[in-house]
């Protein structure tokens, strides 16, 4: 096992610890509400609260590998339920279950008692697990050929990778054990061999059994070659001259493959320790999570946090989980954010109203991570490429029109709430006109990519980037002032004046022009836009690429 699963496990001990520590409490809460039902039988509140607990222990035990005691709950669950909806019981009833409960869970109780003290370490390993997007690729160029290294890195480097050159073939293994990159690039022909690229991939492949997502360049374009870099399990070909912007989208491609979960999931449960043990297993997986223990607070948390996944306990004590579904899917924003339940709820009756209340979805309680991971996964995913499709520009991967001045509006109102900054940036590429005339209108697809990309990649995770219009683009910078939001958009605009694009042989550079307004200037999100677009248009008077401030 590696170390990262090995601190996982750590991790998923030490709420176990947390978790056998609380139990005898849980127990001694089961007895005192049975106590208090057994004391006034007609009281029907008492009676939903020993539900709960037992309710709670059935779910959270099973988890935890205590599945007797977890049974043992699920089973005293059963005989109440039927009162829930039908207070028919008897005295001798309520009696002869108080006798078997206080039994069981007395006996519980004293077993139990023994454990070790384990919160402080618990407490220590839990950290939020690190944002894995915002870290910086590393890229390996493994070629002879100093002239492709130097524009390929140039490029590469502009677009916010990692770069590091290996001229000589047999220096690659040692670096790879060093230092494992995200992609590599490789010539296809050394002077050790013809396909010699090819040999040495395959051989580390086996020697160190790890793939790294590779890409072959080579003069050479036959279909022998191709063939020889798709056996070599390739994810891609290029041929030289290398068209840098092609070759750094591919990586873009392959590198967001490689992180393409990261998914947000918001878990929503009062039992924190069962919370903490489900939030480590999907942080594990690479899943950012947040862990609400106050359903009151949700709206509030979902604004900030915009999960893409909630996960949701059928009981808690505020409200149900099936009436905060409800009240989820109250706001229009949220109609179609997936909601899975995961409960030790397994009467079919109570998941189908979860399922008509709005819920995805009915995992019960205990589960196996790699089953919860999985079918996690595969609703965010499609949560999320919906959403691409709605709000993206099919072209750029940006947000389209609409969606961009949705977004403004929302962080506009927040803005005015925090009493923050905001600015918004208007950016429309210079002579475009020109650049479709010239080299044709996939070429100037490209240019609209790689500005595009740069955005992406220069700014702040934060910033929200949109295609406006046809060569258009607006970001929205929140907490920003406009003079600070021109500095950082003027690190863009130089970095995207240098990036050299290509049509068949030739090579052009393009530059945008940019107005930037805040709301000193505009507190309504239409009239930011027209003084952003205002201040745009003063930059293309006075000579192009340049940024004004309104
Ligand atoms: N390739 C491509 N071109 C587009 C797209 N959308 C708009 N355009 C082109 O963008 C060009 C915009 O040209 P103009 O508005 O005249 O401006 P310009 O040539 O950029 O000149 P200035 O803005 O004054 O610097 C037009 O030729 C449009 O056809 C697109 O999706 N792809």
């Amino acid at each position: 096992m590696n170390s990262k699963n090995d601190s996982l496990l750590e991790k998923l001990r030490a709420l176990e610890a947390v978790f056998l520590q609380k139990l005898p409490g849980k127990c001694e809460e089961i007895i005192a509400a049975l106590n208090d039902f057994a004391a006034h039988p007609d009281n029907k509140d008492a009676l939903i609260v020993l539900h709960r607990h037992l309710h709670t222990m059935a779910g959270s035990a099973g988890t935890f590998g205590f599945s007797e005691l977890g049974l043992q709950a699920r089973a005293f669950e059963s005989r109440i339920k039927p009162w829930l909806a039908n207070p028919g019981w008897t005295t001798e009833e309520v009696q002869g279950l108080a006798t078997e409960l206080r039994h069981y869970f007395t006996h519980a109780v004293d077993g139990l008692k023994q454990a070790p003290d384990h919160e402080s370490e618990l407490m220590a390993e839990l950290t939020p697990a690190e944002d894995a997007l915002n870290e910086t690729r590393l890229i390996y160029l493994v070629d002879e050929d100093e002239a492709q290294q130097e524009a390929i890195t140039f490029q590469l480097e502009h677009f916010g990778y990692e770069v590091k050159r290996i001229p000589h073939l047999k220096d690659l293994a040692l670096a790879i054990a060093t230092r494992r990159p995200d992609v590599i690039v490789i010539e296809l022909s050394f002077p050790e061999g013809k396909n010699a690229g090819v040999d040495e991939i395959k051989r580390i492949e086996q020697l160190q059994r790890l793939r790294i997502p590779t890409i072959f360049v080579s003069k050479n374009s036959s279909f022998e070659s191709r063939l020889l870099a798709v056996r070599a399990k390739g994810d891609g070909y290029f041929t030289k001259p290398v068209d840098v912007v092609a070759l750094t989208e591919r990586i873009d491609t392959i590198s967001q493959r490689d992180q393409s979960n990261g998914y947000r999931v918001l878990i929503i449960d009062d039992d924190v320790v069962t919370a903490k043990f489900y939030g480590a297993i999907l942080r594990d997986a690479g899943m950012n999570v947040r862990l609400l223990n106050d359903p009151t607070q949700v709206l509030a948390v979902m604004t900030d946090f915009r999960p893409e996944l909630l996960l949701l306990d059928v009981y808690m004590p505020v409200c149900s989980g099936v009436e905060l579904s409800r009240l989820i899917r109250q706001d229009n924003s949220y109609v179609d954010v997936p909601i899975v339940f995961l409960s030790s709820e397994a009467d079919v009756n109570k998941q189908l109203d979860a399922v008509k209340a709005g819920a995805d979805d009915f995992i019960t309680k205990p589960v196996p991570p790699e089953y919860l991971v999985s079918s996690l996964a595969t609703r965010a995913e499609r949560y999320r490429s919906l959403r691409a499709l709605i709000m993206r520009d099919g072209l750029t991967g940006l947000l389209n029109h609409t969606a961009i001045k949705e977004q403004l509006e929302a962080e506009v109102l927040q803005a005015h709430r925090n009493g923050a900054p905001l600015a918004l940036a208007m950016i429309d590429l210079d002579n475009f006109k020109k650049i479709n005339d010239s080299y044709g209108h996939a070429t100037g697809d490209q240019v609209l990519r790689t500005l595009a990309r740069i955005l992406r990649q220069r700014l702040r995770r934060t910033d929200i980037v949109g295609r406006y219009g046809g060569e258009e683009f607006a970001v929205i910078f929140p907490d920003t002032t406009a003079s600070t939001a021109r500095r950082v958009l003027d690190q863009v605009r130089l970095a995207f004046s240098k990036v050299s694009q290509h049509s068949e042989e030739v090579e052009f550079s393009v530059t945008f022009s940019a107005g930037v307004a805040d709301m000193e200037k505009a507190t309504d999100p239409d009239q930011l836009f027209d003084v952003a677009d205002t201040a745009m248009y003063v930059s293309k008077q006075e000579g192009r690429n340049r940024i004004t401030l309104a």
